[in-house]
């Protein structure tokens, strides 16, 4: 699918009332940086609606990898500055929304790689998290992890039946990362709740996730998912879009703050627990279980 970018009225222009954060010197150098075509995702925009919907495409699992998530965090830029109104983040295999991070490659992987990837997944959750766009997330497949991270730090969750989403970051042997832990209470309706789910790994299954408030609705199709997702967007009429994207930057604000002081710390423990022999003898094991599903 070709990309192709609307033109909305000046007025409509959210991009302009985010305030910048402060960016690293590390964010650009990690931020994967390309003019290469994207390869792990497709971009549409509905000329009528202002709607894009960029769908991940790294088969088999939407494991995401630095490349990947630069691409994503990319086009969400773009939209921005396109002034498009909404996005919808979908994926096109009928199975997996995104297995999170590529765990392929954290497996003996060198500093500078492993570097690369936890930069890149916090480089795309910063810009997913701020974004002024209206957010859905429409999760036609299991989303567990990074995947389920793509969904929480979106605004709205649209859920297929039959699948499963959760963090099971703890089982993995990965702390959670408190911005990430933020996130996720953000959409809990309890802090108790998100505390239990965090820390025991659970994974929901679709219909599970709806009563506990993890995702918003369900939707029998992709189809129905995709009117749903727009119906949200329509809901914000254009004279309310500048007021909303400033509440819903205020909203997050401090999650970003609280973030940002503490990006190196976080990445040096993500660094040094992945560096354990521990944690490799661990993931090698990890990653043949999954093959032995065959
Ligand atoms: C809000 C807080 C968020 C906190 C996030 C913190 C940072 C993020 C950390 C992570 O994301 S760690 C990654 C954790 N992810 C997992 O443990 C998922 C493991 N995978 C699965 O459980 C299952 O694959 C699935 C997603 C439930 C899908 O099951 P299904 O039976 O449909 O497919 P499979 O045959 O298992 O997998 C297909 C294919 O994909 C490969 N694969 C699966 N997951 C990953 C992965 N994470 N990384 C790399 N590759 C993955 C799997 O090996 C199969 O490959 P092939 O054998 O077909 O080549």
């Amino acid at each position: 699918m070709a990309t192709r970018i609307i033109h909305l009225p000046k007025y409509s222009r959210l991009s302009c009332l985010v305030k910048p954060l402060t960016i690293s010197a590390r964010t650009f150098a990690t931020a994967t940086a390309s003019t290469n075509p994207p390869q792990f995702t497709t971009l549409s925009v509905d000329d009528r609606t202002g709607i894009a919907t960029l769908t991940l495409n790294r088969p088999p699992a939407n494991a995401l990898n630095a490349l990947f998530m630069g691409e994503i965090q990319r086009s969400i830029t773009d939209l921005e500055k396109e002034n498009c109104r909404g996005l919808i983040l979908t994926s096109s295999s009928q199975r997996i929304f995104s297995a999170g991070l590529d765990l392929k490659e954290c497996y003996k992987a060198d500093v500078a790689s492993l570097e690369g990837l936890w930069c890149a997944l916090q480089n795309l959750w910063r810009t997913l998290f701020s974004t002024p766009l209206i957010t859905v997330a429409l999760i036609n497949g299991h989303a567990i992890a990074g995947g389920c991270m793509l969904a929480v730090s979106s605004e709205y969750r649209i859920m297929l039946p039959n699948f499963k989403i959760g963090v099971n970051e703890t089982m993995v042997g990965l702390a959670v990362p408190s911005w990430l832990m933020d996130t996720y209470i953000n959409i809990m309706p309890s802090r108790r709740i998100a505390e239990w789910d965090l820390t025991s790994s659970r994974i929901y299954s679709s219909e599970s996730a709806l009563k506990a408030g993890l995702v918003d609705e369900l939707a029998s199709s992709k189809e129905e998912a995709l009117q749903k997702s727009a119906a949200f967007i329509d809901s914000f009429s254009k004279r309310t879009l500048m007021a909303r994207a400033i509440t819903k930057q205020q909203f997050r604000a401090e999650i970003l703050r609280n973030f940002e002081q503490n990006r190196q710390h976080d990445l040096d423990i993500y660094l040094s627990t992945m560096q354990k022999p521990s944690m490799q003898e661990f993931l090698g094991e990890y990653l043949q279980s999954l093959d032995a599903k065959k």
